[in-house]
């Protein structure tokens, strides 16, 4: 896969992804949240862009929580679509997203030619939605709301749909790996090293697509 950046949200991240990728492709973190993670995004393309170099597409990679029952620690899930769980308006007979407040759309489709690129290069990895939430799920009342939303979803994170909004019409995906279980907050049962070795599995296979 050629001419891709690849942003994560922290710096230790990018690492463990660049170890696995020799350098081949530009990897940069950009920040917690899909603010500065659009923000971030969007000036490495506009730099890239000036610089008579534009990419060619955009991957948000990173650690995830996933949802119990649908992917287990260690995996890896490569988004079908990357959608903003919580951008729209509580109401008293659930939330509304801004497509059903006509403000856009909270929903971004992956690229289908990079998905199928990160398919093949990572045969046992999940597929199927990750949300991008701008408050990292903590209790049981709030995963159960969201796995009913979206029995499609793998994962969360908290960038994909801020760096598939900067984007901007370019190819995007995303690819988590998943550190810990959606769930009430216990942050003693993350498995960080888990999840960094597999960004570095992930990079690897990024590198070799
Ligand atoms: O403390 C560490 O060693 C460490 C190593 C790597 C990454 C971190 C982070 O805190 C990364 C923050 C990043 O993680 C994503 N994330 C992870 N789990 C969840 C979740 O359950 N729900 C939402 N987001 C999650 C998120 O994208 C953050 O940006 C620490």
């Amino acid at each position: 896969m050629t001419g891709l950046l690849i942003v994560t949200a922290v710096e230790v991240e990018a690492e463990a992804v660049r170890a696995g990728l020799d350098g081949r492709l530009t990897v940069s973190a950009v920040g917690v949240g899909p603010a500065a993670a659009a923000a971030g995004t969007a000036r490495l393309l506009a730099l890239a862009e000036a610089a008579g170099r534009p990419y060619q597409g955009v991957v948000c990679l990173g650690i995830g929580g996933g949802f119990a029952g649908r992917i287990n620690i260690g995996d890896i899930a490569i988004a079908t679509h990357a959608i903003a769980a919580d951008l729209g308006a509580e109401s008293p007979d659930g939330f509304l997203p801004i497509d059903d407040l006509g403000f856009g759309s909270a929903r971004f489709e992956a690229d289908p030619d990079l998905v199928a690129g990160l398919r093949a290069a990572l045969p046992g990895a999940a597929v199927g939605t990750v949300l991008t939430v701008s408050t990292v799920t903590g209790t049981a009342a709030s995963t159960e709301t969201l796995a009913t939303r979206f029995p499609d979803a793998v994962a969360e994170g908290m960038e994909g749909y801020g760096v598939a909004c900067a984007a901007a019409g370019l190819p995007f995906a995303e690819v988590r790996t998943i550190s810990n279980v959606i769930g009430p907050r216990d942050r003693s049962s993350w498995r960080f090293p888990a999840a960094l070795a597999a960004l570095t599995k992930a990079g690897k296979a990024l590198g070799l697509a």
